[in-house]
């Protein structure tokens, strides 16, 4: 028997079920929707194309194949398609780059063209729509923003120390909340069989951010402290790339938790910032410049007595400078060591070969130096496997194209939205030999003496061109510093019996299942800590 044709459902008329009204409506919203579709294939210029993709459905477009880890599902479709290819969430076409080739063509050679950030609800949440990072600006004003933010992030960080010129500020920070985060592991490990290091983790890196920024530290059990760095999921749920309530609009008009959340989330977040700038507000002083807070302060009123308008900075964009800077410098590099705690313990012979390293080259009478970088490649090569195996950040932060453009012969309108699948890169067999595998030594050299630069150029986790992090020395140095100190003194293992899920969960930065399962020792008895 034939089946009864979908639209004898529809009761006409009867209360509760759709009215042919409604059917209508539908239908011609269906029609002005392909027809807009339509109408944007049209407008590519003769001789050119569009990125070719996979089928999509009516209003949802590829919105059901992205709902479950995007980058794998677009790792897989570039097989199919290509490394520019087009897929659309929701109404909204979106170009999807991979291979490292054609992403170094888009934002490095064309880096003018894809610089942008794409009009997206969520963003303008950030910072009331002010952010450095996530606001769809990038004339003259935002380059010399960014320029600004980057010299006194410098200046406070990784510039030599004005008190010990052999050191920076960036190593006298990192090595005091090292070192502490130590004592502290034991102290946890004295009350319990097993515990989560994260907790602890995110508090001493947001102290480094809190020290360069503010001037300040928190306690580990501040609750202001604490309530904040917690925030960080519900960021990278919301942010992260292919979030439904971005390209489909109707939802933003539907009840929706995630993006009340989000608000909410915001506001709190834009408070305790609000809060210590002011504070430094009523306390700067232009002849003793303590923090970056202080130098963007001291930079906006001395533009305000200048004549360049062009580079002015009002106060508002101030605190969303101090925001952008904190928010992307303490969850980046917590999840980095995060993850470098988990592959350290779940691959016990690689940690011993870091800490012989450790032992033959700084030994357990002094603690890792930044100058230390370099003599220790293994430790080197450790890391960089974990940006690449890992790939926590698998999308850099959305792209847009500023104007119409052409990349590998597709044609790309400009304001499209464009994601650059890091993810992708740093699993290309075409790049890597058993990318799926965990092997530090696919870096060293020949000898197993040095970094092989050909090598570790080919990880992308930073993003690339004009856009590029900029954290990147910053967060390099804080993870070397880090991870030698905690590994030169403690084993850290999973604790015997206990489970661990390792399978990274999907969003602007990918963690693992948070678990009580670690385990730490001390590895020899105390010596000095010099
Ligand atoms: C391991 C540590 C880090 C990683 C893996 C990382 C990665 C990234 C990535 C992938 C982007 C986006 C690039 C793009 O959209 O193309 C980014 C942007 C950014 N990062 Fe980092 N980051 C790290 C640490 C830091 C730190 C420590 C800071 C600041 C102290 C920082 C500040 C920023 C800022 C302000 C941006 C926005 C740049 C822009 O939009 O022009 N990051 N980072």
């Amino acid at each position: 028997m034939a089946a009864e044709p979908q639209a004898a459902m529809v009761q006409v008329g009867s209360p509760g079920l759709i009215s042919a009204t409604e059917v209508l409506v539908a239908a011609a919203a269906f029609c002005v929707l392909l027809l807009l579709t339509q109408s944007r294939r049209q407008r590519v210029p003769k001789g050119l194309r569009s990125p070719p993709g996979p089928r999509r459905l009516p209003l949802l477009g590829n919105l059901l194949e992205l709902r479950k880890d995007p980058h794998l599902v677009l790792t897989q479709m570039s097989r199919k398609y290509g490394d520019v290819m087009e897929v659309t969430i929701g109404s909204r076409p979106v170009v999807v780059l991979s291979g490292l080739e054609t992403i170094k063509q888009a934002l490095v050679r064309q880096a003018e063209d894809f610089m942008g950030r794409p009009d997206l609800p969520s963003f303008k949440y950030v910072s009331d729509g002010l952010s450095l990072t996530f606001s769809n600006e990038w004339g003259d004003a935002w380059k010399a923003r960014r320029k600004l933010a980057q010299n006194a992030l410098k200046i406070f960080s990784i510039a030599a120390s004005p008190t010990a010129s052999s050191t920076c500020l960036l190593e006298e920070h990192v090595s005091s909340e090292a070192s502490y985060l130590v004592t502290k592991f034991l102290q946890v490990m004295e009350e319990k069989q097993s515990f989560n290091p994260n907790r602890y983790l995110m508090v001493s890196v947001a102290n480094v951010i809190c020290a360069i920024c503010f001037g300040k530290r928190y306690d580990h059990d501040d609750q202001e402290l604490l309530s904040v760095v917690n925030m960080s999921n519900e960021f990278g749920d919301v942010l992260a790339s292919g979030n439904p309530s971005d390209f489909i609009p109707l939802l933003r008009y539907l009840p929706n938790r995630t993006m009340a959340a989000f608000k909410d989330v915001n506001t709190r977040f834009n408070a305790f910032i609000q809060k210590i700038v002011q504070n430094h507000y009523t306390t700067f002083d232009k002849d003793n410049i303590r923090d970056v807070t202080d130098s963007l302060i001291g930079h906006c009123q001395e533009k305000k007595r200048g004549e360049d308008v062009r580079v002015q900075s009002s106060d508002e964009s101030i605190i969303a400078m101090v925001s952008d800077l904190f928010g992307a410098g303490f969850d980046t590099v917590s999840t980095t060591l995060s993850w470098c705690l988990m592959y350290a313990a779940l691959y016990p012979h690689i940690q011993k070969r870091i800490q012989a390293e450790l032992d033959q080259t700084i030994g357990q009478e002094r603690r890792p130096r930044l100058s230390d970088r370099g003599t220790l490649p293994y430790t080197e090569a450790f890391i960089l496997e974990v940006f690449r195996h890992s790939s926590f950040l698998p999308f850099t932060i959305p792209h847009s194209a500023t104007k119409d453009t052409v990349l590998n012969g597709y044609y790309i309108p400009k304001n499209t939205c464009v994601f650059v699948n890091q993810w992708q890169v740093n699993h290309d067999e075409r790049l890597w030999k058993d990318p799926s595998s965990f092997k530090p030594e696919r870096f060293l050299n020949a000898a197993g003496t040095d970094i092989n630069r050909t090598e570790s150029d080919k990880v992308v986790i930073f993003g690339l061109g004009k856009r590029r992090c900029i954290g990147e020395s910053i967060g390099r140095w804080e993870v070397f510093l880090f991870l030698t100190t905690i590994l030169q003194q403690l084993e850290v293992s999973i604790a015997p019996g206990q489970q661990v899920d390792s399978t990274p969960q999907y969003g602007l930065t990918m963690k693992y299942k948070q678990c009580e399962c670690f385990q730490m020792k001390k590895r020899f008895p105390t010596k000095s800590s010099a």
